[in-house]
């Protein structure tokens, strides 16, 4: 069965479409990895691919079923853009913040000592155990992107996706955060990552897609390299940048 499939889907804030026509099908144990550039629709996407938002036109499919009837808690572990930072005002311990993974599990019931001891396990997956009764604030930006993805581990997910969850993190941690990712998806769980960094893409991802508005690329990281797609893409938006500019007035063309 497919993780994520979409159809012809286009979506726009306004009028405008950000996504225009995106076919796409993410298989389960794939590693996706979502590159373009800035501002070509990537988040967007890959909410759109959570159900989070509705298509304007076009379909979308979550494990086979509608994605917008999809309870996202229970099978997905979601990082967004920023998530880790904005967190740092919270007053929560790295063993809570994990905790909330069981809550769509538990609802209203009792944690009991299964749900403690799959929120230590994923503590200990994701290498953050002596660090679980420390504050959230207190920790470094790599190790707090840890502390996300051991969140989504307890919630069981069996989809991981990551908006540019490396964002201000070392070059060390951002290395070895990217290995875990590649652990845990050689260990089945399905990762979709958006990744402004091409080169991390081409040597974690099982599979890249290439976005601009259109999907300009969609295939293995191999044939990535050798397309065209990325200049293509990234093209597109200089001309778009053009035009916007050609339109305001406020640059002009030799
Ligand atoms: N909530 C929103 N309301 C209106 N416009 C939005 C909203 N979110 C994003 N946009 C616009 O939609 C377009 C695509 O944004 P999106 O965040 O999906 O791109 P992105 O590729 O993830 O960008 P970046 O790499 O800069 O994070 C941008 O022009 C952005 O300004």
């Amino acid at each position: 069965m497919s993780a994520i499939d979409l159809s012809n889907v286009t979506f726009g804030y306004t009028d405008t479409p950000v996504v225009e026509d995106v076919s796409l099908t993410v298989e389960e144990g794939e590693f996706l990895g979502l590159v373009g550039p800035n501002g070509s629709g990537k988040s967007t996407l890959l909410r759109l691919m959570l159900g989070l938002v509705r298509p304007d036109a076009g379909n979308v499919e979550l494990f086979g079923e509608p994605a917008r009837s999809f309870d996202a808690g229970e099978r997905i572990g979601y990082v967004a853009q920023d998530v880790a930072s904005a967190a740092t005002e919270m007053p929560i311990t790295v063993r809570e913040v994990v905790e909330m993974g069981r809550y769509p599990h538990i609802g209203f019931g009792r944690f009991g000592t299964e749900d403690r001891r799959i929120v230590a396990d994923a503590l200990d997956t994701v290498g953050v155990t002596d660090l679980a009764d420390r504050r959230l604030a207190h920790l470094s930006g790599g190790q707090r992107q840890r502390v996300f993805i051991a969140r989504a581990l307890a919630g069981e997910a069996d989809l991981l996706a990551l908006d540019e969850p490396a964002v201000g993190v070392d070059a060390e941690s951002r290395e070895a955060f990217y290995d875990l990712l590649r652990e845990l998806n050689e260990g089945g769980l399905t990762v979709v990552l958006i990744e402004h960094d091409i080169g991390v893409v081409t040597e974690h991802a099982t599979t890249v897609a290439c976005l601009n508005r259109q999907l300009f690329f969609h295939g293995e990281p191999s044939g990535f390299a050798d397309s065209d797609a990325l200049a293509q893409a990234y093209g597109a938006n200089q001309r778009m940048l053009e035009h916007d500019h050609d339109h305001d007035g406020s640059h002009s063309h030799p």
